[in-house]
């Protein structure tokens, strides 16, 4: 099959399980939590390549207060469904010494990868390091972190869209979709 074939057959056979309503509703809130825990302190985000681009890319124009950006990339599953050895691919050029840095992601699933990038970010001179997450997915293990701001709680599948791919694919899909178990 080709590769076109093979995402649509992706997506064709998943389940929609959080519609762009209800993801538009999720943005909608962490932004205005966001707004109430940082809205002073002119914090800089630091969005995690790439998946976080759709979230950060939604989320940024309705923070309506002041705010330095930048981008950090480190990967664990590349076109994998199941997590390996984490991958620093590139750092922030901001310098992180004395800030209050909140890292945006699109999913926290075994936790492995925020945790991680906390840690750096302390370790680098952060003063705070808040976490903003669009979804957590519920794996019914404890993990190494919790997120500070989450908008959806998702069940434990292999879930895709708004910004998670599958094999690469449907990062663009504006709602959540599961590969059927
Ligand atoms: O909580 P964890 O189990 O560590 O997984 C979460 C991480 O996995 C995904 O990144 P991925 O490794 O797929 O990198 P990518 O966004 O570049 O595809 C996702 O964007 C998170 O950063
Ligand atoms: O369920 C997932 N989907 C897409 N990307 C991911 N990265 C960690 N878990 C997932």
């Amino acid at each position: 099959m080709s590769r076109l074939a093979d995402a649509q057959a992706l997506l064709d056979g998943a389940d929609l399980i959080c519609s762009a309503a209800e993801v538009d509703a999720a943005v909608d809130r962490v932004a205005r939590e966001i707004t109430v825990a940082l809205g002073d302190s002119y914090p800089l985000l630091l969005s995690v390549m790439g998946g976080a681009v759709v979230f950060t890319g939604n989320l940024l124009p309705k923070l309506a207060f002041p705010i330095d950006f930048d981008y950090l990339h480190v990967t664990r599953y590349g076109d994998d469904t199941a997590g390996g050895t984490l991958r620093w691919i590139s750092e922030p050029r901001t310098p992180v010494v004395g800030r209050t840095v909140l890292v945006i992601d699109d999913i926290l699933d075994e936790g492995i990868t925020l945790a991680a990038i906390r840690e750096h970010l302390l370790a680098k001179g952060a003063a705070r390091c808040l976490t903003a997450v669009f979804s957590d997915k519920r794996i019914g293990r404890p993990k190494p972190i919790r997120a500070d701001f989450t908008g959806l709680e998702l069940p434990d599948r292999y879930v895709f869209g708004y910004g998670m791919d599958v094999r690469g694919a449907w990062r663009n899909l504006p709602a959540i979709y599961a590969l059927k178990d």
